[in-house]
């Protein structure tokens, strides 16, 4: 790794905004065919370029009033009587409609309902429960804590093993890997101690996206059940739950959905596994006869059964908005320009910060890569405070990952140079690091 002198950054920054190797920001941003979608936003006063939409998606202007509306109507009007017009349905509805414009998945097979990580609780209890027998769960040690700290939770509890598949940094999770991990846990036959693979689509690190159709068919070889967690593909990468097999998937709904801080996550389950799988809250909600006020619990037929208790009603209401924007716009222009925006993000940060010894961690093939781009240097802690006091606001994420996260519908061309530049501006400015800012 070779850090640059101010001088010869300043070389760099001569040779303009990648211009010599391609379209500026102005020529990408006015020729972009979602570029419409933007206004739909709303501004954020200060704020002068949002690069964080991979951690909570913007509101939609008519967020505001959508909810005055659910305020005034259903729930100030109709009243209790709104539950049986319309809530007690919505968590299966609203299920179908992301399925449907995100998921490639056919309806009954997605709810919306708890947290991400409550509901990755439930179903990988369900997972281990479904394949008696065998004793181990096996995640990538990579994964996003709430994902590793569930299974370690599971592992405990049920008396399994958790056996980490050691992520290739370069590679992302491959099918090599997981070979290798179902290998280690054979006894008589191919990977016959898993029950459950958990796994992210895209990474949260360094948005290397996962070839989920391979490797399912692959954890299948095993007899084992694979649950693919979404949150960062879903809305801007393309899935097809259906077509590749998947048993089992749960995302969030606040990141490229625009759900909202603390939005409801939705749960995927293949029509084929549902009946077969008990989820371990088992509330009266997921209940076969929700007002029969039964003695004892018979789970519901189907999606139902993974409810818990009363849904969240309004938490789901601004998703609602925003999958209007995804369907207006179709997820094949969504990932063109999520392609778009991570390319553009690429080539200038090999311009302007290569200089300075910034690497960037995610991978350089569109192919395998997500909708966010994390670049590394050892001073971005820092850096990344300077950014946030600027108005520019990406994320850090430990040890030295700057994420730049590319929502389609929101993220111009624009915001991404601003960034980029000032990134190199305050590298080119700050002589040390200090340690301070918002790290997580
Ligand atoms: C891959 C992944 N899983 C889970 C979560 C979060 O779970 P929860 O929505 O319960 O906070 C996140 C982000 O917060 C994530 O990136
Ligand atoms: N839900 C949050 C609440 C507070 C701060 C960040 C988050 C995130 O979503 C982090 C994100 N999952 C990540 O990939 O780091």
């Amino acid at each position: 790794m070779t850090t640059a002198t101010p001088a010869s950054a300043a070389t760099a920054t001569a040779e303009g905004a990648g211009r010599a190797t391609g379209p500026s920001a102005e020529e990408l941003d006015g020729t972009d065919p979602l570029a419409r979608f933007r206004d739909r936003f709303l501004p954020a006063d200060g704020v002068v370029a949002y690069l964080d939409g991979n951690s909570l998606g913007r509101p939609l202007r008519q967020t505001g009033a959508d909810f005055a509306d659910v305020v005034a109507g259903e729930w100030g009007t109709r009243l209790i009587r709104s539950w049986d017009e319309r809530w007690l349905d919505l968590p299966l509805g609203l299920g179908d409609r992301i399925a449907a414009s995100t998921l490639g998945a056919a309806p009954g097979q997605t709810v919306v309902a708890d947290s991400t990580t409550v509901l990755l609780y439930k179903m990988m209890r369900a997972a281990v429960a479904a394949r008696p027998g065998r004793t181990r769960i096996l995640m990538d040690d990579d994964n996003f804590p709430t994902d590793r700290f569930i299974a370690e939770g599971i592992a405990r509890e049920c008396g399994l093993e958790l056996q980490w598949i050691p992520v290739d940094k370069a590679a992302g999770i491959t099918i090599d890997l997981i070979d290798e991990a179902l290998t280690a846990a054979s006894g008589e036959a191919f990977g016959d101690r898993v029950a459950l693979v958990v796994l992210s689509h895209v990474s949260y690190r360094s948005g290397h996206l996962a070839d989920v159709a391979a490797i399912t068919a692959r954890v299948h070889d095993a007899g084992a059940l694979v649950l693919w967690d979404l949150c960062h593909s879903a809305g801007s990468a393309p899935i097809e739950l259906d077509a590749w097999n998947v048993d089992i998937a749960v995302g969030c709904t606040y990141k490229y959905l625009n759900g909202g801080p603390g939005s409801p996550a939705f749960a995927y389950v293949a029509s084929a596994l549902q009946n077969e799988l008990d989820q371990p809250i088992q509330g009266w909600m997921g209940a076969s006869d929700i007002f029969a006020m039964a003695e004892g619990y018979v789970p519901a037929k189907g999606m139902r059964r993974f409810i818990s208790g009363t849904p969240p009603i309004l938490g789901m209401l601004p998703m609602q908005g925003m999958l209007e924007l995804i369907e207006e716009a179709g997820m094949p222009a969504i990932r063109q320009k999520s392609i778009a925006l991570t390319e553009y993000t690429i080539r200038i940060v090999d311009d302007l910060l290569t200089p300075f010894g910034v690497q960037v961690a995610s991978p350089r093939d569109s192919g395998e890569r997500g909708s966010h781009v994390t670049i590394r240097h050892p001073r971005f802690k820092a850096v990344t405070a300077e950014l946030w006091k600027r108005g520019i606001i990406p994320d850090f994420r430990n040890p030295d990952g700057l994420r730049l996260g590319l929502s389609p519908l929101s993220t111009s061309f624009g915001e991404v140079l601003v960034a980029v530049e000032a990134i190199r501006d305050i590298l080119a400015d700050t002589e040390s690091a200090a340690e301070a800012g918002p790290g997580r």
